[in-house]
Parts: C-alpha cells; structure tokens; sequence
C-alpha cells in the first residue's frame, strides 16, 4: 500500500564527505554529433553525409583498421585491464563488422594531445552538496491528472522547460531536476531530468535523496521508489546513513544499449591512451574507462565524444575509474544531458560492477569523486548492487502548501470550540462567540481560495516557463539572496568557499557558456535551496538545514 507525501518538497542535494585533490573539468559543449562515426554490425552502408570529410582517420572502433592500445607508461592500470580483458580486435574475428574510423581526426589529436597534460589545479574545497539536484512535487497541489500530464511533459500547451530549470545562470543551476509523483504502487515515483532537459532512467543520488525525504516524511526506516523500469528501496540506518538498492545490473550488449552486437567487457571503442570501456546498464547506461590517473583524464574532452557516439542509441554516461585498492575507487564522471559532475551515484556501482567483472576489485567499494565518497555493494546473494551514503544525505526540503496548514489550524480550531462548547471546560479557541457551523464554512471557503490560488500559481509558473521568464524570476531572486550570502561572506558570518563570481544574477546572457563546475558550489546550494514557490520562513529554514548538513 503506498504511502503519500504530506507535504511537497523542493530541493535536494547529495553529501558530501571530503574533498578530493585532483583537478576537474568544465562543462564542454558536446561536440557536433557530425564528428561522429558509428559502426553497425547491420550497417555496411554507413551514413557518411554529416561526417567531416578529412583524410582517413587512423583509429576505428567496432574493430578493424589500426588498433592503438593504451600507452603502457601512461596507464599501466588501463594495461592490466586491457590484459584482463584480453583485448582483440574484433575486426579479425570471423563475423565481425568493418567500421568506420571511430572518430574524427582533429578530436582525436586533442584527445591525444591533452591526456597527458595535469590539471594541477586541485579540486575546490567543495561544499556540501556533491550533486545538485532540484526536486520539484506537483501532484500534492494539482490534480492529479495535471500532474500526469507534467509528467508527459505538458501541461495545456505549457511544456515544463527543465532544461531552464537546470541552466546555471538563469535557472536554479543543478545537474539533475528530479521530480516526485504519488504512485499507487510505491510511495512514490520519481522522475529524472538532465540538466540538457532529457529524460534519465535512473540517478542513484535522487534515490538517496528522494528516499530520505520519504523516510523522514513518512517517519519508516524504509521505503520504496519507482523509478524507471525499476522499484528501489531505501533504507535509513540509526547514524543517518541512507542506503538504496538499485536492483541488478544490465550487461548484455542489446540492454546497454550498445548499436553492434559485442562483448561489454570490451566495448569496441577505440580511443588513444584509453582501454576498450566496460558497459554497464545500472537502469542508465555507463560506459567505465579504467585508467592509471583519473587526473590524467580529460574528461571534458572524452565525456562529450563518448557520450554522443551513435554506437549508443541513448547516449551513455562516461566514467573513469581508477583503481586504488581492491575496495577503493576514485571515479570521475561525464553525465549524459549534463557534462562532468560532483558526483553520481549510478556511476559509481557502474565502476563497481566494472571493476569486479574485470577482476580488479572487490565487490564491496568505496567509490571517491570530486564531490564526496559512496559506498557501494555488488551483493553476491540476489545479484543487486547497493549505494550508500558515508555520511548523511542532506536532502534538505521545504513543506509547502500553506493551505493545508490553514486548513488544519482552523479544523482544528473547531473542534476545539466545539469539544470545549460540549464539555463546558474553558478551552477556548480564536472562534469565540461564533458557531461552529459558520467557522467551518469560513474555513472552507478559505481553504479552496487557497487551492485555487495554489494552483493558479503552479500552472502560471508552469507557464511562465515555457518562455524561461519563470527562471528568470528565480535567478533574480537568487541573486539577492546571493547577495546576502556574499555580505555575510564578507561579515565573515559563512566559510568563504562559493561562488564568487558575482555573475548569478538577472539580464545575463544565457547564452554565455556554463560556468560549471563552480568554484565551489555554494551558488548552486543556495539557488537549490531558495527554490520556494510559497513558502514561509524558509530561506532562514533552509540555510540551517544545509548548515547542519555541512556539518553532519
Ligand atoms: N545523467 C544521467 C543521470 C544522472 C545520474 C546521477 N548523477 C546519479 O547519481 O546516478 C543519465 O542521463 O543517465
């Protein structure tokens, strides 16, 4: 039987435990998809029109043609791997396809060029929140059938805009926007949204998130989730930590899902300084590098031409995992639909999984990223891999409905006055002198204004985010309350990490290139956090929240 949400939550945000030293990457613009080339095991013919037409590549992926291994000095890890892996080129194998060279030349010197360099520049001190993600419910205030259709992705002829939701200057500014539906199966469904806008199947993080604020809405120490084709459960142990299950990998090629039939140890890309990735499907799809220096990596540059090679029918996400111990990951990751982030969740037991197949860890981890470490757990018994927090989750929220509140003060009100009327004990309520009749229809005539005014703000938002003003809106108000951030930077009444541009603010050009990853992500935590629609005292609220959770 599910369990409903009281109340309607906004916001999330992962933990963070520690910062990690090794430099990160910034939000490259994917590249044109036309520098990409595909092979499939049906597709003899290729489609050649939008690819550049330079001299031949020398590197192919699907097999064929010259084969460059990764450089022994450079990523001995990656070797080992290879070795592992026994990497052949498929292209000799009886049965495998001819391909087109894998990538275009000019990325591949960059790719070339690049991975060798070191970003010495170590990772800001990151703030608490590794991955930000903000939550929006609707249903508790729409109908539910308008709630579905927000689900679709319309409401009327409004399309909710989660691409400007996301956007990191006039937006909120988040990875992923996750959304929460009543389900009459679980006690909740949840949806995903990369900051892109598309859709994803699943984000480990959001099931920690969305599973604490069930479990402290529903005060259990479990609960349950529909997300994706998946249903996953949460639990809360008695220090805070927050445990999901994920429910069991995919690994077969067709379930990645990869375009040409091949072995998902091996996965037929062939990338300079870059061992054949392992594929992993953990509800979304993951492609694993394993390398000798995650540092090494240039992410921002591998991310975008893995994830938009059209060997992945749905794009991929991009992780590279460097083994440090047989329990011990560190992992950076390139998510599809939002570039490198602080941390992912679903990336990290797709490093795990990655790793015990090839034989290089454990099957218990913990997984390191930028924004924090996760514990994960590939349970041998039931097949299903495990996420934890190390610490607490802060999934801070805010209640809303303002209307519910009324409403449940003046019931309350009534009754009072109407026991105390009955019993002729002196409770007194504010309704002295009026009958109880009249107070309850005040108070539900007050109760309906209120839920149509409720909803005449959700849909005029909704709305006002098809044009991005909404957004806007919320940028602004961000920035004053940035602004306020930033003075009390000053006072020295917060820790000096955050962003410090000053750039959050109305009139900027959105067109301006993403500023992530953020010098420290406090601008992210307070617009996360700031997301209210209606609420009450909350920004004080929220700032202790989170304030609690840095500390926790
Ligand atoms: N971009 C991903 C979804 C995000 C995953 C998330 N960071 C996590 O914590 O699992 C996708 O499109 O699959």
């Amino acid at each position: 039987m599910a369990r409903h949400l009281q109340h309607q939550y906004i916001i999330l945000h992962v933990v963070q435990q520690r910062p990690i030293p090794y430099g990160g990457g910034t939000g490259a613009a994917p590249p044109d998809p036309g520098h990409e080339r595909i092979c499939h095991a049906d597709d003899q013919t290729r489609t050649t029109a939008a690819l550049p037409q330079a001299t031949p590549a020398p590197y192919t992926m699907c097999g064929g043609g010259t084969h460059p291994k990764a450089e022994p000095d450079h990523h001995e890890l990656a070797k080992s791997a290879e070795e592992a892996m026994e990497v052949v080129d498929i292209a000799h194998e009886p049965g495998a396809d001819i391909c087109e060279p894998a990538l275009n030349e000019a990325q591949l010197c960059i790719v070339e060029e690049e991975a060798g360099t070191v970003d010495q520049e170590p990772f800001p001190k990151i703030e608490p929140a590794n991955t930000l993600m903000c939550c929006i419910t609707v249903d508790q205030v729409l109908p539910h059938s308008i709630a579905k259709m927000l689900q679709h992705g319309s409401i009327g002829d409004a399309v909710v805009d989660y691409a400007a939701i996301a956007h990191r200057r006039t937006g909120v500014g988040c990875d992923q926007v996750v959304t929460i539906y009543r389900s009459s199966s679980t006690d909740c469904l949840v949806t995903i949204h990369n900051a892109d806008g598309s859709q994803a199947e699943m984000c480990g993080n959001a099931a920690m998130c969305v599973g604490k604020l069930l479990m402290d809405e529903l005060g259990t120490t479990s609960a349950s989730m529909t997300i994706g084709d998946r249903i996953v459960l949460a639990e809360k142990s008695k220090t805070g930590m927050i445990r999901v299950n994920l429910g069991k990998p995919k690994l077969a090629w067709q379930d990645i899902p990869i375009a040409c039939e091949c072995d998902t140890l091996r996965v037929p890309l062939s990338i300079p300084k870059y061992p054949q990735p392992v594929g992993v499907n953990m509800g979304n799809t993951h492609m694993v590098f394993f390398v000798a220096s995650v540092r090494n990596c240039k992410l921002e540059e591998l991310g975008p031409l893995v994830e938009h090679n059209s060997i992945f029918p749905q794009r991929t996400n991009v992780c590279v995992a460097e083994v440090v111990t047989r329990s011990q990951i560190t992992l950076r990751v390139w998510e599809r639909g939002t570039g490198e982030t602080f941390s992912c969740g679903s990336g990290s037991c797709a490093a795990l999984i990655a790793g015990v197949r090839l034989g290089v860890t454990e099957r218990k981890c913990t997984v390191s990223m930028p924004g924090g470490d996760l514990l994960t757990e590939w349970q041998e018994s039931g097949d299903t891999v495990e996420l934890s927090s190390v610490g607490k989750v802060a999934a801070s929220m805010c209640v809303v409905p303002a209307s519910m509140c009324v409403f449940a003060a003046c019931i309350a009100a009534v009754l009072i006055k109407t026991l105390g009327t009955k019993s002729g004990s002196a409770l007194e309520s504010p309704f002295v002198g009026f009958s109880a009749w009249a107070v309850l229809t005040v108070v539900t005539l007050l109760f309906f204004t209120l839920q149509a005014l409720e909803r005449a703000w959700y849909v005029a938002s909704i709305t006002a985010a098809k044009y991005r003003s909404f957004a806007a809106v919320i940028a602004w108000w961000l920035s004053l309350e940035r602004n306020k951030t930033r003075e009390a930077l000053v006072d020295g009444r917060a820790a000096p990490e955050g962003c410090g541009d000053g750039s959050f603010h109305r009139g900027i050009d959105p067109k301006e290139p993403d500023p992530r990853p953020c010098k420290g992500n406090g601008r992210q935590r307070v617009g996360s956090m700031l997301w209210l629609l209606d609420v009450t005292d909350s920004v004080a609220h929220q700032r202790e929240l989170c304030k609690n959770s840095i500390l926790s």
